[in-house]
């Protein structure tokens, strides 16, 4: 049985301030069913993991392929253990346009993410112009093919399917789409990692909001959201984790 998980990516967003939110969000859901991750920018994960003393998780939002070194800017997946997260982002769709992050990038990352003891969640989705050439299978099909390394289970692999034409516009996949794509993923992975792929978490990542998110949890094979800006408000989140808890 694959528990349920509610992310959100707080992206380039927050301040220590916005750590109230944190709090706003325990004290509204103490015991929730799913799992909740959330992952601020690299500058509150720590004060975050101590502000959420455990009751949910905290990640990073990309880490560097090598444990240390001169690697100005980066961030280790050491590092990110070290001040107390748990998982990380990668390959989100922001990474391989801003920093021209390849999937080949992408599984280094995740392999050295994995061998932290993070757990990796490993991003993909197709821009408008490929799915619209009816190409959305195949990218997705690729991307999760060459991001993700060998030895990724169901503990400590995330796949998150974020259509970037979806990405902060407020435009979403019909739910006919959403499954075809979560169903195709989940056949890939079954057919690489047997049980572990059957084990996998599936998130849908996109425009999610408290409006759509009941619908969209209802869809084949989606396990949860990567939630972008709605995830910055507890009373946004925690919407959509009641409607995730309901599902
Ligand atoms: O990582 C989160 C996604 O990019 C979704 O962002 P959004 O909910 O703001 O559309």
């Amino acid at each position: 049985m694959r528990r349920k998980l509610a992310a959100g990516n707080w992206k380039m967003n927050g301040t220590k301030a916005s750590l109230s939110e944190v709090a706003a969000l325990i004290d509204a859901h103490p015991a929730p069913k799913s799992e909740v991750l959330l992952c601020p920018p690299a500058t509150l994960v720590a004060a975050m993991a101590e502000a959420a003393g455990g009751k949910i998780a905290v990640g990073g939002q990309d880490c560097h392929m090598k444990a240390s070194g001169a690697h100005t800017g980066d961030i280790s997946a050491e590092m990110l253990v070290d001040c107390g997260a748990t998982h990380v982002i990668l390959g989100h769709s922001e990474r391989r346009a801003d920093h021209g992050e390849t999937s080949a990038l992408v599984c280094a990352k995740a392999e050295a993410a994995l061998k932290a003891g993070l757990v990796a969640v490993v991003c993909v989705g197709e821009t408008e112009g490929q799915r619209d050439a009816g190409e959305t299978l195949d990218i997705v099909g690729t991307q999760l093919r060459v991001s993700l390394p060998e030895g990724a289970t169901g503990a400590n692999t995330v796949i998150a399917y974020e259509p970037v034409w979806a990405i902060g516009t407020g435009r979403t996949p019909t739910l006919e789409q959403i499954a075809e794509v979560h169903d195709f993923m989940r056949a890939e992975l079954v057919a690489r990692f047997g049980e572990e792929g059957a084990a996998m978490r599936l998130l849908y990542g996109g425009s999610v909001k408290p409006s759509n998110a009941a619908e969209i949890f209802a869809t084949s094979n989606v396990d949860g959201a990567l939630v972008g800006g709605a995830s910055l408000k507890a009373a946004d989140f925690g919407a959509i984790l009641t409607a995730l808890d309901a599902a």
